[in-house]
């Protein structure tokens, strides 16, 4: 499709629409190297992405274990007992063929030791011997987690792009790091356009309230922004183009004007600015007015890309998943995860000629459709599980689909 944009500067230009999966290679694409690599204390460091391969710097567990809370048994029983508990922590000492020592589960276990007799499984007989209940006994090894079960010092566990998670932390702090190599994260200014636009109380007065200043930022935090700070700005292409000019963010967002109504500001200052368009509408409903630019560079030389958004606020979700969270985790180094693919459950409907970003529930039979799906509704997307990618003319039931994630925690 083509859009007509009499806001340009010089006579109304008509530009065509990328399909929306190239679209969304372009957002990725755009980055020629993901953001500086700083290193982070751990408890800095989630949510950005490994700049660097993280490799063990010990064996995991980094010494033979006690599995289980009992007593550190050589040989076969019944055992000689006597000596002190050896508890997580300890040095640990010898233990003679033929004797027992009472252990705690996390111990070192004594050099000379051959199992691990649980607790449960034993009892001390008024002579002082250890028997074992268990008909079996416990077998060499039994319940000793042995040195380098899991890892040895050197070896590779998890690749450069991946997501710092709180489970990354736990077994990078397990593997003996106390910092980490990560991306920088982009940060961004969302600029929200609009001067019908309240930001309290009941829409009024042919009025309505900004939707996306709230839903915006803690969804764009979710894409791996460091930080979104927010600002209205007016109706003026002056304050527009100042606004733009001065941000000091990786990424301006905007919110509306993005069409070509009267006050519809976006491109001529985009052009006003010498930004260089790399996307300028996409095929897809909602959203197709969506762009993304290259804006010039910051005071220090830090490259700056502006995204677009629409503003209707379903077609601004299309924007930012289509455009927004790429360019986001690119910036900051995220490896690209495999896209999730769901059967229909039934049939999606589609746009005749564009790509259509539809909100579905999952079900136990795949994704559905959701009522409310209009690209100035919400309605649908506070229900959604996702935004399927339904094809134009629509899926089958039983098609297969790309979901896209919606961020569901708060
Ligand atoms: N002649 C044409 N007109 C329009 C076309 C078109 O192809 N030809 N496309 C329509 C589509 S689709 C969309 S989407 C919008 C995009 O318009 P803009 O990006 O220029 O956005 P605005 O005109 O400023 O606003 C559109 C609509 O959204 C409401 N809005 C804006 N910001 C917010 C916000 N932060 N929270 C809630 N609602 C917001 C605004 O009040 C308008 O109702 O253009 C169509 N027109
Ligand atoms: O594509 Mo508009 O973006 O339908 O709302």
């Amino acid at each position: 499709m083509t859009v007509a944009h009499p806001n340009t500067a010089g006579p109304a230009t008509t530009i065509a629409a990328v399909p929306w999966e190239q679209a969304r290679t372009l957002a990725r694409g755009c980055v020629r190297q993901p953001l500086p690599v700083v290193t982070r204390p751990l408890g800095d460091a989630l949510g950005h992405a490994l700049a660097e391969p993280l490799t063990a710097l010990t064996d995991l567990p980094p010494f033979d274990t006690s599995a289980m809370d009992g007593w550190a048994v050589a040989g076969p029983g019944p055992w000689r007992t006597g000596g002190a508990a050896v508890l997580a922590g300890d040095h640990s000492g010898f233990l003679d063929h033929g004797t027992a020592v009472p252990i705690a589960t996390g111990a070192r276990v004594p050099e000379g030791a051959t199992a691990v007799l649980r607790r449960e499984h034993g009892t001390v007989d008024a002579g002082g011997d250890l028997l074992h209940l268990h008909p079996a006994g416990p077998e060499p090894g039994r319940d000793i987690r042995p040195r380098g079960q899991e890892c040895h010092a050197g070896e590779p566990l998890i690749p450069a792009g991946t997501t710092v998670t709180a489970a990354v932390l736990g077994l990078a702090a397990a593997a003996g790091y106390d910092r980490l190599a990560v991306h920088r994260r982009p940060t961004v200014e969302l600029l929200v356009l609009g001067d019908e636009l309240l930001e309290s109380g009941v829409p009024r007065d042919g009025r309505v309230r900004d939707a996306l200043g709230p839903l915006l930022p803690p969804w764009l935090l979710s894409c791996g922004a460091e930080t979104v700070s927010r600002r209205a700005v007016a109706d003026d292409p002056g304050l527009l183009r100042e606004a733009v000019r001065h941000s000091a963010a990786d990424i301006v967002v905007t919110t509306g004007s993005t069409a070509a109504g009267p006050v519809d500001f976006l491109h001529d200052t985009l052009h006003g600015l010498g930004a260089r368009l790399l996307v300028d509408s996409v095929a897809v409903r909602p959203g197709h007015p969506m762009l993304l630019a290259e804006l010039p560079p910051a005071a220090d030389g830090r490259a700056r890309r502006l995204v677009g958004l629409p503003g209707n606020p379903l077609a601004a979700v299309a924007g930012t998943v289509t455009l927004a969270a790429p360019l986001l985790r690119r910036l900051g180094g995220h490896a690209d995860g495999e896209p999730c693919r769901v059967r229909a459950a039934a049939a999606l409907p589609g746009h005749p000629r564009d790509t259509r970003l539809l909100p579905v529930l999952r079900t136990d039979h795949g994704v559905a459709p959701l009522p409310f799906d209009g690209p100035a509704m919400l309605r649908g997307l506070v229900l959604a599980d996702g935004l399927a990618v339904v094809p134009p003319g629509g899926a089958l039931s039983g098609a297969t689909v790309e979901v896209l994630d919606v961020p569901r925690r708060a």
